[in-house]
């Protein structure tokens, strides 16, 4: 037993990037996860399982004098993205793809577990690999079951999230809302299909729907304040059958996002107006569902991100950014709205963005992560 060497780390990495799997059907990961921990030195470690949530896994580092008890969260989860990378260790799940990243976050938590597990924390630490990061509000979920109770209750909650616009290896943070709160939004108008040729006796549920993201558009660009910001993306729509046949149905999925709550409320109610105004206008049914979950605003606490902050400009092995609020949502938000934290970004210098079907995150910046992350967690313990 030791600590996890770099090749280790790197084929670590590769396993878990060519077995991504979908949010709470991460049975196969948490497996591999469980098994890499079971190779770890098992003196001061303790796994548990969640029943009700079981791709779950977390696991407690018992302190040798504890003052505080230091959480660190990585998401484990992947999105249904077709790879397009050409990696030989490219996904074997087609249709799924760890296109966020996840596969280095999960990597860098277990170099991390992996040094504590061999030098003593002298506080006590809890490892959470969380399911469902992309969508069911994995965070949320465990946090009702009450997982983070007793002995498991983190005093103070870390995370990372991989950004491809960041040197590899960089870490970069803000004071205040890192990321966006999100609302998903699924949309259903139903009206009347027909005979493609007789548009007179029926109700064209294409139209509707195209005029329903016209006008969307606007919402944005008109409603909202240019300096505040805030988005609107419909990133899926189905309608109709055939070319034949007008579409008596039309089905959209988006998300929204905003910095704080009241901007996420705000859009959200203006879709809600459009939605009206397209059933009234049409003559049909539009049925807007919103739903936040967890995906609350990513809001730092401020002593903990100063403090932060403060390590990681002195280390000079850390290249530190200062970084901009983005429009990513993150359901780390919803626990670090109930436990104090710090979420931050890992840089994995990347030409591909997020969620997309090339990312091709650096490896060398795994090393530099577990390395910034055990520094810190040993300074804050020293404290
Ligand atoms: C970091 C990242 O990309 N997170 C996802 C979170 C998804 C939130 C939710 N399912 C939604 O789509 O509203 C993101 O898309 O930002």
């Amino acid at each position: 037993m030791a600590v996890l060497t770099e090749k280790a780390l790197i084929q670590i990495r590769r396993d878990l990037h060519a077995m991504p799997e979908l949010a709470l059907k991460e049975v196969r990961t948490s497996a591999y996860l469980e098994k890499v921990v079971a190779g770890f030195n098992q003196q001061y470690l303790q796994v548990r399982h969640i029943d009700e949530l079981p791709t779950a896994l977390l696991v407690r580092v018992a302190g040798s004098h504890p003052k505080r008890t230091l959480g660190y969260r990585t998401d484990i989860d992947a999105l249904p993205v077709s790879e397009k990378t050409g990696l030989p260790f490219a996904s074997k799940n087609p249709g799924v793809m760890h296109a966020c990243g996840h596969d280095i976050h999960m990597t860098v938590a277990l170099g991390v577990l992996s040094y504590f597990s061999e030098h003593q924390p002298s506080d006590n630490m809890i490892f959470f690999f969380q399911p469902a990061e992309e969508s069911e509000n994995g965070g949320k979920l465990a946090y009702e079951l009450g997982v983070f109770e007793g002995q498991w209750r983190p005093d103070e909650f870390y995370g990372l999230h991989d950004n491809p616009d960041l040197p590899a290896g960089a870490i970069g943070a803000r004071m205040g809302t890192l990321f966006a709160g999100t609302t998903e939004v699924n949309i259903d108008l139903t009206g009347q299909g027909g005979h493609a040729a007789y548009p007179q006796d029926a109700n064209d549920m294409v139209v509707a729907a195209a005029q329903l993201i016209g006008q969307v558009q606007t919402i944005i660009s008109r409603s909202i304040d240019p300096i505040e910001g805030g988005v609107i993306t419909l990133g899926k729509m189905e309608a109709g059958t055939i070319r034949n046949v007008i579409a008596g149905h039309a089905h959209i999925e988006g998300t929204i996002r905003g910095l704080t709550q009241v901007m996420i409320k705000k859009i959200d109610q203006r879709l809600k107006d459009v939605g009206d105004g397209i059933a009234r206008s049409f003559n049909c049914d539009v049925k807007v569902a919103l739903n936040q979950g967890g995906y609350l605003p990513v809001e730092n606490n401020p002593a903990l991100t100063k403090r932060f902050i403060t390590y990681m400009k002195s280390n000079p092995d850390v290249e530190f950014v200062e970084t901009k609020p983005a429009m990513t949502g993150e359901d780390f938000g919803y626990l670090l709205s109930k436990i104090p934290g710090t979420m931050f970004w890992l840089g994995v210098d990347d030409d591909s963005q997020l969620h997309s079907a090339t990312l091709n995150p650096k490896e060398s910046s795994i090393e530099k992560g577990i390395n910034a992350i055990t520094g810190f967690l040993e300074s804050r313990m020293s404290e």
